[in-house]
């Protein structure tokens, strides 16, 4: 479990005072005095969805997780797809070289499911032991999706038959891509019309919603197997609704997909993930793009939120008074429904203001992180304690 430690900032025989959860009922330290400052220490975090790319934007963002967590689950919707064993090996072999010496960051490898991939790479997938799941793209939902599926059970049904044998999950980007379907609902008409019945059809296969939006989707995991069918949450689906994207003039860097959505669907994502549920884990979905792929006519989704990610996941659990239900959501759920072990040492989350940059640059150009320029109450501490 995690450690809640809160301690005055003036001298004191003993300034470091531990409060054992619920800190609720505790309270605070009588001797409170302005300058109080907390810390949670958390057992190290995974990220169970992200997108690392690669080149030079690869170097300069693999640093940013590889501070903060310990493995991730990397997403293979590169250009071209990683579709083989073979292809996500090598891709594995760049993100390790692009890694500060001293890191022990732990790249897990996925593949991209097509319309073509056949049985046998599943095999080959998990005989490497670096392959970890395969990704389900529908075909035009997102970036570089033009390979991706385009009738799940009619094409796939072999392949998926020999997930279930080989334990391999499914990651699913929940989208529907009928241009006739609303924007908004996209998430909720994929439930009913291809997840639902995929799962029907093959009960054993282990599925991950990603990055869900919405009320539909806390509710469709509610009424899913425990162990058998998980939801990634990002940060910005917690922290935003989808106001955000029009503040003060059309905001491209709180575009995403799917999209943000209304202030009662993050409210149902705030509940599903502080509820204690082990069917929730982290997952970013930090996904970077050059800021003139954003701030353009036709703007590139994904958020870049590597930096702020566990800073904004705290502030949410602690304005929902649920900072004891932050560590299984960070460092145990997702493990635990990957059948892989939890990680052992630790990081801790000061609660203290720190300004994210307005951006970071790479030779070939600069992202804007998520809340850039703005001041966050919390900050990793990248020391292990
Ligand atoms: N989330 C996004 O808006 N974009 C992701 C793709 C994805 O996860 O759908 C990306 O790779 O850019
Ligand atoms: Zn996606
Ligand atoms: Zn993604």
């Amino acid at each position: 479990m995690g450690c809640l430690r809160a301690f005055g900032m003036t001298a004191s025989p003993n300034p470091c005072k531990v409060l054992n959860f619920p800190y609720g009922k505790v309270g605070w330290p009588r001797r409170v005095n302005t300058r109080v400052r907390m810390e949670v220490s958390l057992t190290k975090p995974d990220d169970w969805h992200l997108h690392l790319r690669d080149g030079d934007l690869l170097e300069t963002v693999v640093s940013h997780s590889a501070s903060h967590f310990g493995r991730a689950i990397v997403m293979p919707n590169l250009k071209p797809p990683v579709t083989t064993t073979a292809a996500a090996l090598a891709y594995r072999e760049s993100i390790l070289k692009a890694l500060p010496s001293s890191s022990d960051f732990e790249p897990l490898m996925t593949l991209y499911l097509t319309d073509k991939t056949h049985p046998d790479e599943i095999k080959h997938a998990r005989n490497s032991g670096m392959v970890f799941a395969v990704k389900l793209y529908p075909a035009g939902a997102t970036t570089n999706s033009q390979d991706g599926v385009t009738d799940l059970i009619g094409n796939c049904l072999p392949v998926l038959k020999e997930m279930v044998e080989q334990n391999m999950p499914l990651l699913v980007h929940g989208e529907v891509t009928d241009p006739e379907v609303d924007m908004f609902d996209r998430e909720k008409v994929f439930i009913e019309t291809i997840l639902r019945p995929l799962i029907k059809k093959l009960p054993d296969l282990k599925v991950v919603m990603e990055h869900i939006t919405t009320q539909d989707a806390v509710r469709f995991i509610e009424s899913c197997k425990e162990g058998s069918v998980a939801a990634t949450v990002t940060p910005q689906h917690l922290l935003l609704n989808r106001n955000s994207l029009f503040q003060g003039g059309l905001q491209p860097h709180n575009f995403c997909l799917p999209v943000l959505k209304r202030e009662i669907h993050r409210k149902a994502l705030i509940s599903a993930v502080t509820s204690g549920s082990n069917q929730y884990f982290l997952g970013t979905d930090s996904a970077p793009h050059e800021r003139q792929r954003k701030e353009c006519s036709c703007g590139c989704a994904g958020m870049y939120n590597a930096p702020v990610a566990l800073s904004v996941y705290a502030k949410v659990f602690e304005e929902a008074g649920a900072l004891d239900k932050l560590e299984a959501f960070t460092s145990f759920n997702g493990p635990d429904f990957y059948g892989l072990p939890r990680n052992e040492s630790k990081i801790k989350l000061v609660k203290a203001p720190w300004k994210i940059p307005e951006s970071y640059t790479y030779p070939s150009g600069t992202i804007v992180p998520m809340l850039a320029g703005e001041t966050v109450d919390w900050y990793p501490s990248a020391a292990a304690i």
